[in-house]
């Protein structure tokens, strides 16, 4: 009787995995040929694929059988509908690439019925591929940027012209299927490709492999191995006194050493603080971007609260005789203690994660192989009640640990040089870095845009890096100059101060440009900039900075990780640590990124590069 009711209520599946319809393109009343992935049950909706790569789930009344529809040769009509049609299109965003697309005008020849019902439609919709044209790239205060609303694609210019029976009921799920588990099983290496039904949350439906980032499986081993040792290796170069890198290193020394409860203690100490700090109800609720489910978090972005409170308290503690320069006299056992802090929390995350229900897993990270999970982060968002920790530890603990632990350095260089004032260059590595958090802080909101928000999983990776990797390896310059004074003079200090403000203004005024843009495409402020259209509804920026190269913040960001490292001048390479690491840092973000959204946006994401075709630096790379 139960397997009876159970059979009533699922819904037929009337379009076959493999089968190739006509599927209507979201937000308007063109038909594409599209071939059957699979239904999915529960939600009654069927993935399909376009031509040009992009994968949608469609309502059963949004297909069509492709016998339905007839195709004629190909016309030169200009008529108005037509004209809308085709601007709207897939094929007006792949045009001079979908080479695989069938060069055909399809005709809906439907049952008169439904042809008069749809007499407004634009029933002819060309799939050739055609050149790009200046009209394929929209001003960003167009029609389609002003419909843009983060994740729909409803197009308004359609939808008025539309006359259908499902106008404004019938709503289009635009979760693109391989957002259910990240597929890309062309391109990627078999012995990165790990079964995904090995992993018993998987979503539903989800493609079977999975391309694992960081050298997959034993990438993620050697990371494990790697990145602590080399943290603890930095740590106990820079103490020495001729910290150069080439030097063989120093004698490990006991594990005693390492542990020092005190310091155990102040970390702890350190992150209570800020988790108070941060859940005072001051400042402002910031939404984060819509998430598979279309859910939107709630994010307390008081961070620039945080750290005025923190240098208050610091400020207070130092008048009362606090000696802040324990911090670099213990710097290996703070290391070591934030070090412990991060293994727990991972610990923790990688637990909690496997109770996490599937919508909440981010993509990539479930390899089913304990390593790598918890390597990577498995969740995207884990939160105890409305405390989110990858944002809490991604900007406050270590971000703002990093402005103290500079701040200490340069009271233990006067300590240590008998100076009255810090020396111009531990002067400029602390305003430069104060003014780099502070404005990280400041423009909080800005990061729930980014990579690490929207996309990866919160795991040891993270954890390690937000906890210790930053305050700990990013501060190695005030470190080093404690003991290794470099003499500046006014024209290399204003050289130095000039590269980082224009850095910073490139830095700042593109990551402000993508924010506003992500969220409010037709903000009046960027109704000069241009854009082109994609299938989730999201578009492209291709004028302004994201015109001049695809990352032009990490363009900026380089350009100022280089003015920190000019005022340690030459004689080693330690404080060059931080340059070298983050090219290599940026350079594999981009790949990644670029991996990314050419499996987010298609044959789209292809015309963008080629529109805007240097990654970081102009003209070079
Ligand atoms: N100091 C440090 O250690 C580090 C600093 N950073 C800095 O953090 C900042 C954030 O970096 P990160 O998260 O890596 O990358 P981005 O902020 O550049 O985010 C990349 C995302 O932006 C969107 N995007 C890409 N191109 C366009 C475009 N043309 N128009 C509109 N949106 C676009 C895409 O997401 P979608 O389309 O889905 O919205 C893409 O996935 C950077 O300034 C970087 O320099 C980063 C790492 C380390
Ligand atoms: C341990 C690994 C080798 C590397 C871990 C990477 C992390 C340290 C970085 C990943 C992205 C980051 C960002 C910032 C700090 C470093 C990490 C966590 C950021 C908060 C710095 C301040 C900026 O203004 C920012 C744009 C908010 C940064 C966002 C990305």
């Amino acid at each position: 009787m139960g397997d009876c009711w159970v059979l009533l209520k699922m819904p037929a599946v009337r379009y076959q995995s493999g089968e190739m319809v006509m599927g209507r393109w979201p937000g308007s009343s063109l038909y594409y040929e599209v071939k059957v992935l699979g239904f999915d049950a529960e939600s009654s909706l069927y993935t399909v694929i376009y031509k040009d790569g992009t994968e949608l789930e469609l309502k059963e009344p949004d297909i069509k059988p492709a016998s339905g529809f007839q195709t004629r040769p190909r016309s030169r009509s200009r008529s108005p509908g037509r004209r809308r049609s085709r601007s709207r299109s897939p094929a007006r965003t792949t045009r001079r690439t979908s080479s695989r697309t069938a060069a055909a005008i399809i005709t809906d020849a439907a049952v008169p019925s439904h042809r008069d019902t749809r007499l407004k439609d634009s029933l002819e919709v060309r799939l050739s591929p055609l050149k790009q044209t200046k009209a394929a790239v929209n001003n960003g205060n167009n029609k389609h940027a002003k419909k843009e609303e983060n994740n729909t694609a409803s197009n308004k210019g359609e939808a008025t012209a539309e006359a259908g029976p499902d106008k404004g009921q019938c709503r289009y799920n635009l979760r693109r299927r391989k957002d259910d588990a990240d597929a890309k099983p062309a391109a990627a290496k078999p012995e990165q490709l790990v079964e995904e039904d090995a992993k018993p949350a998987a979503a539903p439906g989800a493609p079977t492999t999975t391309p694992l980032d960081f050298g997959g499986k034993i990438g993620a081993f050697f990371w494990l191995l790697f990145l602590p040792s080399w943290v603890f290796f930095l740590v106990l170069q820079v103490n020495q006194e001729d910290p150069s890198l080439t030097n063989s290193p120093p004698l490990l020394p006991p594990p005693g050493a390492f542990w020092d409860a005190q310091a155990f203690g102040l970390v702890v100490l350190w992150i209570v603080f800020q988790a108070v700090l941060y859940t005072l109800p001051v400042g402002k609720l910031s939404e984060g971007m819509p998430l598979r489910s279309g859910e939107r978090l709630k994010y307390r972005t008081n961070g620039f609260f945080a750290i005025s409170v923190s240098a208050l308290a610091i400020a207070a503690a130092a008048h009362q005789g606090v000696d802040i320069t324990y911090i670099h006299s213990h710097f290996l056992q703070l290391t070591a203690a934030a070090f412990l802090v991060s293994v727990l929390l991972s610990v923790y995350l990688y637990v909690r994660s496997q109770y996490a229900a599937s919508e909440q897993l981010a993509l990539g990270g479930s390899s089913g192989n304990l390593l790598y999970d918890f390597f990577k982060g498995h969740e995207l968002n884990p939160r105890i009640r409305e405390f989110d920790l990858k944002f809490f530890c991604e900007m406050r603990p270590g971000l703002i640990g990093w402005c103290l632990i500079n701040f200490a350095m340069a009271l233990a260089e006067m300590k240590q040089q008998g100076l009255d004032a810090p020396s111009y260059s531990m002067l400029l590595v602390n305003l430069f870095q104060l003014l780099y958090v502070v404005d990280g802080l400041w423009n909080e909101e800005a990061i729930l845009t980014t990579m690490d928000l929207m996309h990866d999983g919160f795991g040891f990776m993270l954890a390690f890096g937000d906890l210790v990797w930053v305050p700990f390896t990013y501060t190695l310059q005030a470190y080093y100059l404690v003991r290794h004074p470099v003499p500046l003079s006014p024209p290399a200090a204003a050289a130095i101060i000039a590269l980082k403000l224009v850095g910073f203004y490139i830095f700042r005024k593109s990551n402000s440009e993508k924010n506003a843009f992500r969220r409010n495409p037709s903000d009046p402020k960027l109704s000069h900039l241009q854009s082109i259209p994609t299938a989730t509804g999201k578009s492209l920026l291709v004028s302004g900075w994201w015109g001049v190269v695809r990352h032009p913040n990490y363009l900026g960001d380089l350009l100022m990780a280089l003015a920190w490292s000019l005022p340690c001048g030459f004689s080693h390479l330690l404080p060059w640590y931080y340059m070298i690491y983050f090219v290599i840092l940026l350079v594999h973000r981009d790949a990644r990124d670029m991996s990314e959204c050419r499996r987010k946006y298609g044959s789209v994401w292809d015309e963008y590069c080629r529109t805007v075709p240097y990654r970081i630096i102009p003209g070079v790379y």
